[in-house]
């Protein structure tokens, strides 16, 4: 399964009944519930790494991906838009980055 493969099966979920699909349930729900969904995944998935259990931090890191990509979906922004970004940044220190942005 790549991030691809997700995000074609929330593209395809996106249009069933909300009784019948979490995915179609949460983004009937709009864009600031998703957001809302996607924080509390990503602080369970804190607290998991700060807490040191590997499999946790498995399974919360599988729901932190699942639900940005939901996340995107609300504001149709393309997970390919999302994998371009990252690959504009190759090749580019983050620190170097970092500190590019504070000098100007
Ligand atoms: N990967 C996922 C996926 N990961 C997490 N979830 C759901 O996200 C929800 C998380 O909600 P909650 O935080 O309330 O659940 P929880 O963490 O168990 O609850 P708490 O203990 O925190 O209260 C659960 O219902 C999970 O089942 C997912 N739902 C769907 N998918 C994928 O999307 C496909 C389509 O699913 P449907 O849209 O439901 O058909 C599935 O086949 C999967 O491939």
């Amino acid at each position: 399964m790549t991030l691809d493969d997700l995000a074609a099966v929330i593209a395809t979920r996106s249009t069933a009944e909300a009784s019948e699909s979490w995915t179609a349930k949460l983004l009937a729900q709009g864009p600031a519930k998703c957001a809302e969904k996607f924080g509390e995944e990503a602080v369970e998935a804190v607290i998991e790494a700060v807490r040191g259990d590997k499999a946790a931090l498995t399974n919360e890191a599988a729901d932190v991906l699942f639900h940005l990509l939901v996340m995107l979906k609300s504001r149709d922004v393309a997970l390919d838009d999302v994998m371009a970004e990252l690959a504009r940044r190759q090749g580019t220190s983050g620190l170097a980055e970092k500190a590019a942005r504070k000098k100007g």
